[in-house]
């Protein structure tokens, strides 16, 4: 089976001269939800504008179920629906009236029963002839969502879906997309939340500056995430971490007064009671003790950081 988005060596460089995709390559499978994490700027929402049609690519390919995007236009693009981060519509349609037109737009026949399926999935079946500009910001990108899926498509893109979306709203939002996705519609999704990605994604990717820097299933990075260090301040530097310590998973900090043991939280042995009976052995004292858990934050906080790095060599 042909992935449900192929992107292959994709680059972007508009005409300011501004570099924002280099030579990306992602495969995204059927039925996946896909979270593409990012700072501002990184290039997310270039990326997806290319892939449905709206941003030229410099090089490059992309491919909908193995139809190219540039070649194929039509075809791949009637399998692609774009919740865009913006709500634009036109506040003085009806909520009917706008999801049809939708569907219009891509050629297609009128569907009534389609219509009220996606309207009822998306509990605005009850507002189908409201007005627009008489609903609440939550039903008006509710309105965006039904919008994208008019026309039946297959694979759906939402940008920044929860961006100024209050928590209870958001948990609701997540609920749509997993019932989309068990409705057999695949799903990327940018965002800025990293507990949006964590509650939701299976793979997770991280694009910075225009580069994908990560791509991992999330429960790797969850594997990830249970780990745990514990920081010992030392009531005396040490020049090195003891021989007699060697099996154990320790790093002394650059100034030798904190010994950082790394640990996993789900292990049934942590290990520490262990580790600290042989610190009194060698007769290295600690002033406190301090234990942390890393959190997908962190773990995306300090990617983001070595690259920094690493650019700046
Ligand atoms: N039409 C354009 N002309 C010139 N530069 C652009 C254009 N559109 C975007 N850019 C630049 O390309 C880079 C990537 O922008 P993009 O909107 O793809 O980022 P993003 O990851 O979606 O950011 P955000 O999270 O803020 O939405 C930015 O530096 C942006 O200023």
């Amino acid at each position: 089976m042909q992935p449900a988005i192929s992107i292959q060596n994709l680059g972007k460089s508009y005409a300011t001269g501004h570099v924002a995709l280099k030579n990306v390559s992602l495969d995204i499978q059927h039925g996946e939800i896909f979270a593409l994490l990012g700072p501002n700027g990184a290039g997310k929402t270039t990326l997806i504008g290319i892939v449905c049609g709206l941003v030229n690519a410099t090089s490059g390919s992309v491919y909908a179920d193995g139809h190219d995007i540039r070649k194929d236009f039509r075809v791949a693009r009637s399998m692609i629906g774009l919740v865009p981060q913006e709500i634009a519509t036109d506040s003085f349609e009806t909520v009917w009236d706008t999801s049809c037109l939708s569907r219009g737009l891509f050629g297609k026949a009128p569907n009534p029963a389609h219509i009220e399926k996606v309207l009822r999935a998306l509990s605005l079946w009850d507002k189908k002839d409201s007005m627009i500009r008489t609903l609440s910001g939550g039903m008006k990108r509710r309105v965006m969502i039904a919008k994208a899926l008019s026309h039946e498509p297959t694979i759906l893109f939402l940008d920044e879906p929860t961006a100024g979306v209050d928590v209870e709203l958001r948990r609701d939002m997540w609920q749509v997309v997993r019932d989309l996705r068990a409705g057999g519609v695949t799903i990327i999704l940018t965002t800025h939340y990293i507990e949006e990605a964590e509650e939701m994604a299976d793979r997770i990717g991280v694009i910075r500056k225009g580069e994908l820097i990560l791509v991992e299933e999330k429960s790797a990075l969850m594997r990830k995430l249970g780990q745990k260090q514990l920081c010992l301040r030392l009531k005396a530097p040490l020049e090195a971490v003891p021989e007699a310590l060697s099996d154990y998973a320790l790093t002394l900090s650059a100034d030798g007064n904190q010994l950082i043991y790394r640990f996993d939280a789900q292990a049934d042995e942590t290990g520490i009671a262990a580790l600290l009976r042989r610190l009194g052995e060698q007769g290295i004292d600690f002033k406190e003790l301090q234990s942390d858990q890393s959190s997908l934050e962190d773990i995306f906080v300090s990617l983001i950081h070595e690259e920094s790095k690493e650019h700046a060599r």
